[in-house]
């Protein structure tokens, strides 16, 4: 396994990663479980202050615009895990009495380490601890005693650029639904072994039509599993299946992309400020990520895969036609695809018609579940 794979693993244990860059090497913690004891040792092995690197989104939740996609708040030697949680996390409003310092921009090993805790599903913001020349010996001496990885800077940042990697096809079984009869899974790995995608193949391949009948579906755990109210994931998905069933059967291709790409974790980070009064794209924005993160080229791989090129795709969401077009896959057609509005959901739906320009006039028009 490559450094950067396995540097993920290290930071969602909330261990730290050295990223070797030209510049000399930087000790990176994660945000998400810091606690002040962590610091305190970095400062200690570092010999140098901490400082906070935040996505330009979270940066423009606390009213500060910047070049590129993150920038650097530098920390006193001091400063405790809470205060820096805050600044990574807290509203605007929660901070106006305690205004973070001023930005600076980052450097390489800077922006990998954001680039690692998005790749990781982290809360994406991580403390960064530039290694004196005065300390190198230090820390090299914790990284052959093997308990720091280090990891090339522009390792790092190669394997978040192309997160998929290569897809394998790993196992496949025939699965017969409920009214819709055999159906096949096939399940694809991703090169790094962080994330599982799963192709449901639904009727008589032979039977299928010239543009294969396709819903490129978003894991949803909440809803996809538990009929949360708070979306319309659920209801999407099995009208997903019953469609293409009647269409003559086609692809669902389930992907690991929990909260538009952001993690569960977060995902329910979000759901807590919606509980406060943000809107969906608002909330994500606070925690620091844009309004969609997902990246369809594992759908553009796993349709290669599975040999398919023209398909008919299942959405209301015109940009992910064009991300799917984009990928290189020809959509002949779009087909609308709704869940169910009711209360839970009816401001969720509309945020996403107003500020996403998900087509869903059809859905808002129709009566609310109560
Ligand atoms: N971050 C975040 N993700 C959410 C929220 N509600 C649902 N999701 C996620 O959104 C994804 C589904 O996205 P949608 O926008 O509903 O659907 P879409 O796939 O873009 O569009 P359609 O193809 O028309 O369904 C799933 O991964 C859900 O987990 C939320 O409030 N915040
Ligand atoms: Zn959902």
């Amino acid at each position: 396994m490559r450094q950067a794979e396995r540097a993920i693993f290290d930071l969602r244990r909330g261990l730290p990663v050295l990223l070797g860059s030209e510049d000399g090497d930087t000790l990176v913690l994660p945000v998400e479980g810091l606690v002040s004891e962590r610091i305190a040792e970095a400062v200690a092995l570092a010999g140098a202050c901490p400082v906070l690197v935040l996505s330009s989104h979270r940066l423009a939740s606390l009213g500060m615009t910047v070049d590129g996609d993150c920038a650097c708040l530098p920390l006193a030697e001091d400063v405790q895990a809470a205060q820096v949680i805050r600044f990574a996390l807290a509203r605007a409003e929660a901070l106006a009495a305690d205004p973070p310092p001023a930005l600076r921009m980052p450097s390489v090993a800077e922006s990998a380490a954001l680039q690692l805790m998005r790749r990781a599903q982290l809360i994406p913001a991580a403390l960064v601890f530039k290694v004196e020349a005065t300390q190198g010996a230090a820390v090299e001496a914790v990284r052959l005693a093997g308990d720091v990885l280090k990891v090339d800077s522009a390792a790092a940042l190669a394997l978040c650029q192309d997160s998929a990697g290569q897809l394998t096809m790993v196992s496949d079984a025939r699965v017969p639904l409920a009214g819709l009869g055999d159906a096949q899974f096939v399940l694809f790995r991703e090169e790094d072994g962080i994330r599982e995608h799963v192709a449901v193949l639904l009727g008589e391949r032979n039977a299928w039509p010239e543009a294969v009948p396709l819903r490129v579906h978003s894991a949803c755990l909440t809803g996809d599993l538990f009929g949360s109210e708070r979306c319309d994931c659920g209801a999407q998905l099995r009208n997903s299946l019953s469609a293409i069933h009647a269409l003559g059967g086609g692809i669902v291709l389930y992907l690991a992309q929990e909260g538009r790409g952001i993690g569960l974790a977060n995902k329910l980070r979000a759901y807590r400020l919606q509980d406060q009064g943000l809107d969906t794209i608002d909330a994500d924005e606070v925690i620091g990520f844009g309004k969609d993160e997902r990246d369809y080229r594992v759908a553009h791989r796993m349709l290669d895969a599975l040999g398919i090129q023209r398909v008919e795709l299942l959405t209301n969401n015109p940009e992910k036609v064009r991300a799917l077009c984009d990928a290189g896959i020809d959509v002949s057609s779009r087909r609308a695809l709704f869940g169910q509005l009711n209360d839970n959901n009816q401001h969720y739906l509309r945020t996403k018609a107003d500020r996403h320009g998900h087509m869903l006039e059809e859905l808002l028009a129709t009566p609310v579940k109560r």
